[in-house]
């Protein structure tokens, strides 16, 4: 076969995204392809940077380049990425290509540890992302990114005040912890916090955004309910312990995210505190809490399994001390960096199977 574009293209469309199921070429993956003798060049546009499978697309690349054209090519192969969206006509945030909810049926099982290393995961790949702290009872972000005595900016135009979030470690963040004094109890109704978050959307200045996670309070509440009457939402992620009183509530929570009125698809489930391991034995594992309590509600429910992180003593000194975990170089790093990548893989597919023109508005 000679080496044509078209040729170069047919040879490419029979490469598949193993997640997205479909050739590259079809998924307009392909871009920039230039042929020039033996020299093949184009960029690999990836759905997000947070790919696991980039090296695994490129190799396929070349196995079937080489496989039509024969050896002795010179190949140039960029892997770039643009985040996917089915947001674009999204009534508030257009400019936020996915929003995502954090939330946990029982308290204190790490919802806000992973929403914190999950976003500067995401960050840490090449994304841009944002966080919104809307867990009322306990909001703990402005610790976990060390950002407690700063507060965020405001700009008015056109009569209206608009909430610039503070910056750390790559990430926007906007807390209610940053709205009120440390020492300061408020007392929140239904309605006072239905208001602050979506102030926390609609009234700032959040730019464009590929990711914007949302910390939820735990359980279910009215801040659910009002959190997709206020914008278009991708999807959700339940945090749970594998404990059987975690699991149980964790369940109510997935039924409420899949109830009608609500209808926001689980990007999966994540095991916290799935095991223990102390940090001078790594390959000793305990399970306090029970074992594969959140794998096996993933799969009684059908949802996926995003992933297991150990209960260990760095990761909760690391959310003390407000510098996440995932910025460590270690198996807890390890454990947060893989499970960013299964939920950035998670949100493609769920983008990828969703007609785009289709964005639901619940208002
Ligand atoms: N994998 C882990 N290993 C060690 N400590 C952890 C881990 N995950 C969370 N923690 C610690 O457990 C405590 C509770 O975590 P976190 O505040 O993230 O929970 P939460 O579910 O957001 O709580 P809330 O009910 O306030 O929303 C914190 O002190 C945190 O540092």
């Amino acid at each position: 076969m000679t080496i044509t574009t078209e040729n170069v293209l047919a040879v490419l469309g029979t490469v598949n995204d193993p997640d997205l199921k479909q050739d590259l070429v079809s998924l307009g993956m392909i871009e920039k392809l230039q042929v020039h003798n033996l020299t093949i060049s184009f960029v690999v546009v990836l759905t997000t940077p947070a790919c696991p499978l980039k090296e695994f697309i490129r190799q396929e690349c070349v196995r079937a380049l080489e496989g039509a054209f024969g050896e002795g090519l010179e190949l140039d192969i960029h892997m770039s990425s643009r985040v996917t969206s089915t947001r674009s006509n999204a009534p508030v945030l257009p400019n936020v290509k996915n929003i995502i909810a954090v939330a946990s049926g029982k308290g204190g099982v790490g919802k806000s540890t992973v929403t914190a290393n999950l976003a500067v995961s995401l960050a840490k790949t090449g994304a841009k992302v944002g966080v919104v702290d809307a867990d009322i009872f306990g909001p703990s972000m402005p610790i976990m990114f060390n950002v407690e005595y700063e507060q965020p900016g405001v700009e008015q135009e056109g009569g209206k005040s608009y909430i610039i979030p503070v910056e750390q470690y790559g990430v926007k963040l906007i807390s209610i912890g940053l709205l009120t004094p440390a020492d300061h109890a408020v007392i929140w109704r239904g309605p006072m916090a239905a208001q602050a978050l979506r102030q926390f959307l609609a009234d700032a200045r959040w730019g464009e955004l590929d990711y914007l996670l949302i910390d939820l309070p735990p359980g279910t509440s009215d801040i659910h309910l009002s959190l997709v009457q206020t914008v278009p939402v991708t999807g959700a992620v339940i945090v749970t312990t594998p404990q059987k009183v975690a699991v149980a509530d964790a369940r109510k929570a997935v039924a409420m995210f899949k109830q009608p009125q609500i209808n926001v698809p689980i990007l999966g489930i994540v095991e916290n505190m799935a095991y223990f391991t102390p940090a001078e034995l790594p390959e000793n594992k305990y399970y306090i809490f029970g074992q594969g309590g959140g794998r096996q509600l993933a799969e009684k429910q059908h949802v996926p399994f995003l992933g297991q992180v150990p209960l260990v003593q760095g990761i909760r000194e690391s959310g003390d001390s407000g510098y996440p975990a995932v910025l460590k170089h270690d198996a807890s790093a390890d454990a947060f960096r893989d499970l960013a990548e299964a939920l950035a893989r998670q949100i493609a597919i769920r983008n990828a199977n969703m007609d785009k023109t289709q964005v639901v508005n619940v208002d």
